[in-house]
């Protein structure tokens, strides 16, 4: 694969609920093996690009290319080998309760008998090695772990098929700061790790310049800016530094939402 080709590009997405246009020509290049912080407010429609890249909810017009390739256009096959070099890490886990820890690890390559019950099961302790967890963690319900242990879960289902792309979803809401920072610590090495390419939704600044090479802003449907995300709070774009500094006065007129 050519560098010049982004992993991900997307180039006049758009997408509207009845009235409400949600996207409105959304165009973005997501570079192969870089992390990319999408940053928007609430509602901005962060989860519904993700979800159209993924193939969870059709676009009404624009086009979504992964390595060259125009995914809309792939017949169900093509759509699910593709899904099966995508990684997720949900917002709040999406554990199953009623599986232990190792079948939830291992649940994709399970479901889809890559793999047998018993070679899931030293799979799933190694794949919990490298997010820092204890063989012995696979036997627990994810009931029994703290929320950090959660996401570590997360994280390791996520990467159990060893994907090449990898979508984060909120990974340190609800974590405290110290949490938040190993678990981006740990999203950084196993990204590194596989050479992956990491999409990341975030409101947490701090995260974003952990885990993002790159960010963009989605405001009103559009990209508005995209930059180095290590320059976030001081990029220049008045719109961008409102955001990331979190200051009530700027550009941005929040609307208050019932
Ligand atoms: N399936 C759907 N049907 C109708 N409206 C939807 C649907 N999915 C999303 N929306 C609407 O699209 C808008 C964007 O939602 P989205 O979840 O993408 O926001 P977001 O930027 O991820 O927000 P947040 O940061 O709060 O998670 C919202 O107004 C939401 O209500």
């Amino acid at each position: 694969m050519k560098d010049d080709v982004p992993k991900i590009r997307l180039r006049g997405l758009s997408k509207a609920f009845g009235e409400k246009r949600v996207l409105d020509g959304v165009d973005l290049d997501i570079r192969a093996g870089h992390g990319m912080v999408i940053l928007g407010g609430s509602g901005s429609g962060k989860s519904v690009t993700i979800k159209c890249v993924l193939g969870l909810i059709a676009p009404d017009a624009g086009t979504i290319e992964i390595d060259g390739r125009d995914v809309l256009a792939m017949n169900r096959r093509e759509r699910e080998e593709l899904n099966d070099r995508i990684g997720m890490l949900f917002q709040n886990g999406a554990l199953f309760d009623s599986l232990p820890v190792w079948e939830n690890v291992c649940f994709k390559l399970l479901a889809q008998k890559r793999i047998t019950r018993r070679a899931a099961r030293d799979k799933a302790a190694e794949v919990l090695a490298q997010v820092g967890l204890a063989a012995s963690v696979g036997d627990l319900s994810p009931a029994e772990l703290s929320g950090g242990m959660q996401k570590r879960v997360g994280l390791a289902r996520a990467i159990a098929a060893q994907p090449d792309i990898i979508f984060f979803d909120e990974p340190t809401t609800g974590l405290d700061p110290i949490m938040g920072a190993v678990i981006d610590g740990l999203i950084v090495d196993v990204v590194k790790r596989l050479g992956a390419t990491a999409v990341s939704i975030t409101h947490d600044m701090a995260s974003a310049r952990r885990i993002g090479d790159d960010a963009a802003m989605l405001h009103k449907g559009r990209i508005v800016w995209t930059g180095a995300a290590a320059a976030l709070g001081n990029t220049g774009n008045a719109l961008v530094d409102q955001f990331a500094r979190g200051e009530r006065e700027g550009p941005i007129q929040m609307e208050l939402r019932r």
